[in-house]
């Protein structure tokens, strides 16, 4: 069978950011007052965040046709200890920011996820978590969930520094959260500056907190007060149709309302790296995050080396990239990506794998991988392995290969972008 290949024009909203989502409703449930979310993103991940503050005993409404939620915050001590062990499902954000608000708590929790996040180091945070006092138990040992955290009766956690080792917003705001509940202050120092939506947020709600450079500090005890909360579009879901715009032959698409805080945009500078015609419109900025309209049109794109300080700011957007880089003339080189190994998939093999199959010339390093582009790709059955990042990757590549490309276990997009395939089919009218 061959493949039509039809361009994809016009405007398109993506869901709200998932990390911005996911801090929104921990944030929210820790301020006093009601908080408003407008642009929630109803995916999976999201509403494994809503349940478990709910059993925390949270009171959230959620209307999944506005994408609006209304929370009634608890204030810092509030929360009441779960009934049963708290399930994060497939998020690992969940699982590693609550926690650090788990290790402040009187009460005792036991909290796991699915089997990818059962196999997901979570060593990086019961390190740091313990270095301040909190007693968090790997129950199967090894660093992995399911954990166990007991609650801090009559010890307080004590703020630390912590140098972390790797350049991770869930490690950082692990950290920052239990700070919250410490005595003394804490801070965070990372190789590479992470996303920093928590902090933003934080900040917002009236929490003592400073960043500079690689470095966040939190003092402990604020009064968070609740206040309204714009999710903006995510960028690591515009991403798949900033790729769709610029790989396939004949396209224009407008992507409204994205947020381009910089600590996220590194997809954006690589595509211009690469030769891209893309530019943002429209900016401006919501009380924390700012925001803008990306406008793209199809692009003979060239290869580029991507690495150091840029690979935080674009780390769920490298399948996405190592696509764009097959159809790019000449050589990608990305590295210092080592972390993409534990995602919900090892991304490195996952995308070296079915890239080959498809007939790229592509191959993995200890620390990510070299494509040389411009070979031309074939269908293929691709495994998604679950992993909602590679299902979306390549069915963007699916567009533009001689022949279909099947994705097993596409209903994964659901963790991140539910409407995904409705949302591409719309474009390609
Ligand atoms: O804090 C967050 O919301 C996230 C941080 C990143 O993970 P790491 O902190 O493990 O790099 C990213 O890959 C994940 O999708 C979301
Ligand atoms: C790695 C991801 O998320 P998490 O770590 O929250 O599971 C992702 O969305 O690509």
């Amino acid at each position: 069978m061959t493949n039509k290949i039809k361009p994809l024009r016009g405007e398109i909203t993506v869901p709200g950011d998932k990390s911005i989502s996911h801090r929104a409703v921990m944030l929210g449930s820790l301020a006093e007052g009601t908080t408003e979310i407008t642009h929630f993103l109803q995916g999976a991940d999201c509403l494994s965040t809503i349940n478990c503050f709910r059993q925390m005993g949270v009171t959230i409404e959620n209307n999944p046709e506005q994408n609006k939620v209304t929370l009634r915050g608890k204030g810092l001590h509030g929360l009441k200890q779960p009934a049963k062990t708290l399930d994060v499902g497939n998020s690992g954000t969940t699982m590693r920011l609550m926690s650090g608000i788990l290790s402040g708590q009187t009460f005792d929790t036991v909290i796991t996820g699915d089997a990818s996040i059962q196999k997901r180091p979570m060593g990086r945070i019961i390190t740091p978590l313990s270095q301040m006092g909190a007693k968090v138990e790997s129950i199967p040992g090894g660093g992995l969930a399911p954990l166990h955290i007991t609650g801090r009766k009559d010890v307080h956690l004590h703020g630390i520094h912590y140098d972390s080792p790797v350049a991770s917003a869930q490690v950082k705001s692990s950290v920052l959260l239990a700070g919250l509940y410490a005595e003394g202050s804490t801070s965070v120092t990372e190789p590479n500056v992470s996303r920093n939506h928590t902090e933003l947020m934080l900040k917002m709600l009236g929490a003592d907190l400073i960043i500079s450079d690689t470095t966040a500090t939190i003092q402990p005890n604020p009064k968070l007060t609740a206040r309204k909360i714009e999710v903006p579009g995510d960028i690591s879901s515009a991403a798949y149709f900033i790729a769709a715009g610029l790989i396939v032959p004949g396209s224009q698409l407008v992507i409204k309302n994205v947020g381009i805080n910089p600590t996220r945009d590194g997809i954006i500078r690589v595509c211009k790296q690469m030769g891209a015609d893309i530019a943002i419109e429209n900016i401006r900025n919501t009380d924390t995050e700012a925001v803008g309209d990306i406008i793209v049109s199809y692009s003979q794109l060239k290869g580029t080396e991507i690495g150091g300080p840029i690979i935080p700011t674009l780390i769920d957007e490298i399948p996405i990239i190592a696509i764009m880089a097959c159809f790019a003339k000449g050589q990608t080189v990305i590295k210092d990506a080592v972390e993409l190994k534990v995602k919900e998939s090892n991304r490195i093999d996952v995308m070296v794998n079915n890239l080959s199959l498809m007939g790229a010339d592509i191959i993995a390093t200890e620390d990510g991988m070299i494509i040389n582009g411009g070979l031309p790709l074939h269908g293929a059955a691709i495994d998604s392995k679950a992993d909602h990042r590679i299902a979306m990757s390549f069915t963007i590549a699916g567009l533009v290969t001689d022949s279909p490309v099947d994705v097993l276990g596409a209903d994964c997009v659901n963790i991140s972008y539910p409407a995904f395939y409705e949302d591409l089919n719309r474009l390609m009218r």
